[in-house]
């Protein structure tokens, strides 16, 4: 379970302030996907690196596990798994030696690590690649070797940020399988992405960001009822000329 309480985060830029998250909560318990969108400058980046213990939060706190990122940030980078659409790869380690650098980071131990290098590969259909040089790898190769490593300590939270970006329609597909694996072995998952359509397939609950603040929360059912709108894409139009008019 993932637990964010009360966060904010306030940058200095120019000769003001910009407050980037303000007063944050949500919580996702396990076996559940949750949105979290947002537009541009919404505060989602900001968030995932407060959860990450990459940035100190100025107030509130983010617990994976019952675990607060402030108090145990090593314990917490363990119960996380992060992928982005940004990640790479060590080009001159082949990708059995990738997985298992990773997971000897993790403190995994040697022979589970193979164990779940093979498996893991076998489930995004990469265990042909196992011995390939990661630098040779096609973008969507790349990405499925990414999504593995992700997964690599077996984490219980797992954080997407923007998943699908640059991939094919396989590619694509691949991540919303691979969403619906971490769904089925009960991980929780933070999902954020700008693809509103996907979203709207892949999560169970959302929360949509706007300025820092969460303006709404709730299943698709929910957010339809509160915003009398069918789509997020038009919830998130409304909200933006809410925000600026
Ligand atoms: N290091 C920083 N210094 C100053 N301002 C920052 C910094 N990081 C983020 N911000 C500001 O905080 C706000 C939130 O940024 P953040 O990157 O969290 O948004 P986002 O929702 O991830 O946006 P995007 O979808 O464009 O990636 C923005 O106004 C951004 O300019």
């Amino acid at each position: 379970m993932l637990k964010v309480h009360s966060l904010v985060k306030s940058f200095s830029v120019d000769a003001g302030e910009v407050r980037a998250v303000d007063e944050l909560s949500f919580l996702v318990p396990k076996q559940e996907v949750y949105g979290l969108l947002g537009p541009n400058g919404a505060g989602k980046t900001t968030t995932l690196r407060m959860i990450l213990g990459l940035l100190d939060p100025d107030q509130g706190y983010a617990e994976v596990e019952g675990i607060r990122t402030a108090q145990d940030p090593i314990a917490v980078k363990s119960r996380l798994g992060f992928v982005s659409a940004s990640d790479g790869v060590y080009p001159w380690l082949s990708v059995r030696e990738m997985l298992l650098y990773f997971a000897d980071l993790y403190a995994v131990d040697p022979d589970v690590a193979h164990r779940r290098a093979e498996e893991l590969s076998g489930m995004m259909g990469i265990e042909k690649l196992l011995d390939r040089r990661a630098g040779t790898l096609s973008t969507g190769q790349r990405q499925r070797v990414t999504l593995v490593r992700g997964l690599i300590h077996d984490p219980p939270v797992m954080l997407l940020d923007e998943p699908t970006r640059g991939l094919d329609v396989v590619g694509v597909q691949t991540i919303f399988e691979y969403i619906d694996h971490l769904r089925d072995v009960g991980k929780a998952v933070v999902v954020c992405t700008h693809r509103l359509d996907e979203a709207e397939r892949l999560c169970d609950r959302f929360g949509l960001l706007h300025q820092g603040r969460l303006q709404y929360e709730g299943t698709m059912g929910e957010l339809r009822a509160a915003t009398h709108r069918e789509h997020l894409v038009d919830m998130f139009v409304d909200l933006m000329s809410t925000a600026t008019a």
